[in-house]
C-alpha cells in the first residue's frame, strides 16, 4: 500500500518472480501449453527478446502504419458524416481501435469483405472478453456458456493457413511466428493459441483506455478545447491540412510534445486503470524495505502492488476522483515530480505495471490511443449524446484497464474547414 516500499518489491526481481503466476494463468486462459524449460526451452527468453520490435526504430514504423490504418478506417467509417451521426462511444472506440490494431499487428485481410472478417473475429473478441475476469479467477471455462467455442473459434483464425494470407503485418507478429516454428512439440493450435493472446494483450486494454480518454475529454468542453487548440497549432505550424484529406503524418517528436493530449490520457488511465502487480517469493527470505522495516516471505507467498491506490491518494493527488486534464503538466511542459507527504515520488503513475512486469507495448499503446484522439478531434466536431453518468465496472478489478458499466451515445459530424 505505500508507494515508497514500492522500491523495494520491483527491485527484488530475482526471488520476487513473476512470470511462472504469467505463465500459469495466461496459458490456460488463452489454451497453450504451459512455457516449460524443459518442453520449451529458452522460448520465453526468445519472444521477450522480440518486444525490441516495439520500441526505438521499429516503434516509428509500426506506428507510422498505425496512423495509416487509423486514417483508412475513419475514411471508411466516417467520411459520410457531414451531418450529425450518433453512435455508441465504447462500441465505436472498439471497432475503429480493434480494426486498425490488428491490420497493424497481423496484416489486411484481403478478401473483398476483409471488413467483415475482421469484425466477426471483433465480435467474437467482445464475447471471450466478457469470461476474462472469471477465466482469470479460475473459474473453469466449460461453465462459462458459449465461452469454450468462441475461444476455440477464435484461436483458429491464428491458424498458418489463415494468417499467411493477411497481408502488410508487422515485424513483432512475423517473429514470433518464425519463434514458434522452431519448436516442434508446439501444435498448429498451440501457435495459433500464442497468437490469439498476443492480440488480446494488445487491445484488451487498449480499447477501454480509448474509450475512457475519450469520455473524459468529451464531458469536459475545456479541456476538449485545449487539447484540439494543441491539434490544430500542430496541424497548422506543420503544414498539414484537416478536413477531407485523410494523410496527416505525425513524427515521433510531435507526438511526444503534444503534452496537453498526453496530459488527458494519463489523467483518464489515471482514473481507469486498475493493474495489480503480483510477485511470488522464490524461497524464504527477508525482504528489506525502508528504514528498517523487513518482511519475513516464505516460498510461494505472494505480494501485490496495487496501484490504484495511488492513484487515488488524495495526498498525492489533489481531489483524486476529480478529472483535472492539465494535471500532468507544469509551466507548459510534461509534469513528472509527485509528492507524498512532502517526499518525491519514484512512481506515481502505474497503469502498465512495474519492474519485470511492466508491458513491452506501453510505447504503441500510448502512440495509438493520442492518434485516434488526434484524428477524431482533427476531422469530426464531437459532443455527447446522452447526458448520463458512466461509472467504473470493477469487475476486472486487478486486470488492467476496468471497462464502463454503461455504453453512451455520442455525434460526430466532418468540421467544416474555416472551423
Ligand atoms: C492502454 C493499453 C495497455 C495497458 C494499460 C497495458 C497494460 C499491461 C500490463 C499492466 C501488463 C502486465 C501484466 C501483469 O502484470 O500481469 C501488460 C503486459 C503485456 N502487454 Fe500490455 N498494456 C496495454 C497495451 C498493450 C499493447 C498495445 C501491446 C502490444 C502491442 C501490449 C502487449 C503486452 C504483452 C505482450 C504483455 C505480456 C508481457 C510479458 O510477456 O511479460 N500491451 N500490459
Amino acid at each position: 500500500m505505500d508507494p515508497f516500499q514500492y522500491v523495494y518489491v520491483i527491485r527484488n526481481s530475482k526471488q520476487l518472480e513473476f512470470h511462472e503466476f504469467a505463465n500459469k494463468m495466461a496459458s490456460k486462459t488463452f489454451d497453450y501449453p504451459a512455457l516449460s524449460k524443459a518442453k520449451f526451452p529458452d522460448l520465453k527468453e526468445n519472444l521477450h527478446r522480440i518486444y525490441q520490435y516495439l520500441q526505438g526504430k521499429p516503434l516509428d514504423i509500426i506506428s507510422d502504419h498505425m496512423m495509416k490504418n487509423l486514417q483508412d478506417i475513419f475514411e471508411w467509417k466516417c467520411s459520410q458524416a457531414t451531418d450529425w451521426e450518433t453512435e455508441k462511444m465504447y462500441k465505436f472506440c472498439c471497432s475503429v481501435m480493434f480494426e486498425a490494431s490488428f491490420v497493424t499487428l497481423y496484416g489486411r485481410v484481403p478478401a473483398a469483405d476483409g471488413h467483415k472478417v475482421i469484425s466477426e473475429i471483433r465480435d467474437k473478441f467482445i464475447k471471450f472478453d466478457a469470461s476474462f475476469p472469471y477465466l482469470a479467477a479460475n473459474i473453469p471455462i466449460e461453465l462459462l456458456g458459449a465461452t469454450k467455442r468462441v475461444r476455440k473459434e477464435l484461436i483458429h483464425h491464428f491458424l498458418l493457413q489463415n494468417m499467411t494470407k493477411w497481408l502488410g503485418g508487422s515485424k513483432v507478429v512475423q517473429a514470433r511466428q518464425d519463434i514458434f516454428e522452431k519448436y516442434e512439440l508446439l501444435r498448429d493450435y498451440d501457435k495459433a493459441a500464442h497468437h490469439f493472446a498476443f492480440l488480446w494483450a494488445s487491445v484488451g486494454n487498449t480499447i477501454p483506455a480509448t474509450f475512457w480518454a475519450m469520455y473524459y475529454l468529451l464531458r469536459h468542453p475545456e479541456a476538449l478545447a485545449a487539447v484540439r487548440d494543441e491539434i490544430d497549432h500542430l496541424l497548422q505550424s506543420t503544414g498539414q491540412k484537416r478536413g477531407s484529406m485523410y494523410n496527416i503524418h505525425l513524427t515521433r517528436e510531435q507526438l511526444d510534445n503534444l503534452v496537453y493530449l498526453e496530459s488527458a490520457l494519463n489523467e483518464s488511465l489515471r482514473m481507469c486503470s486498475s493493474s495489480m502487480n503480483i510477485r511470488i517469493s522464490q524461497e524464504d527470505f527477508v525482504l528489506k524495505l525502508e528504514g528498517d522495516q523487513e518482511v519475513s516471505l516464505r516460498r510461494g507467498d505472494w505480494i501485490a502492488l496495487y496501484p490504484q491506490i495511488l492513484h487515488m491518494d488524495p495526498e498525492v493527488y489533489e481531489d483524486p476522483k476529480e478529472y483535472k486534464f492539465d494535471r500532468y503538466i507544469e509551466n507548459g511542459k510534461k509534469k513528472t515530480t509527485f509528492y507524498k507527504a512532502g517526499r518525491k515520488l519514484k512512481y506515481f503513475l502505474m497503469p502498465f505495471g512495474s519492474g519485470i512486469s511492466m508491458c513491452p507495448g506501453r510505447f504503441l499503446a500510448m502512440n495509438e490511443m493520442k492518434m485516434f484522439l488526434f484524428l477524431l478531434l482533427a476531422h469530426f466536431d464531437v459532443e455527447l449524446a446522452e447526458n448520463k453518468a458512466v461509472r467504473l465496472d470493477n469487475s476486472r478489478m486487478g486486470l488492467g484497464i476496468l471497462l464502463p458499466d454503461v455504453d453512451i451515445a455520442f455525434r460526430y459530424k466532418l468540421r467544416s474547414l474555416g472551423k
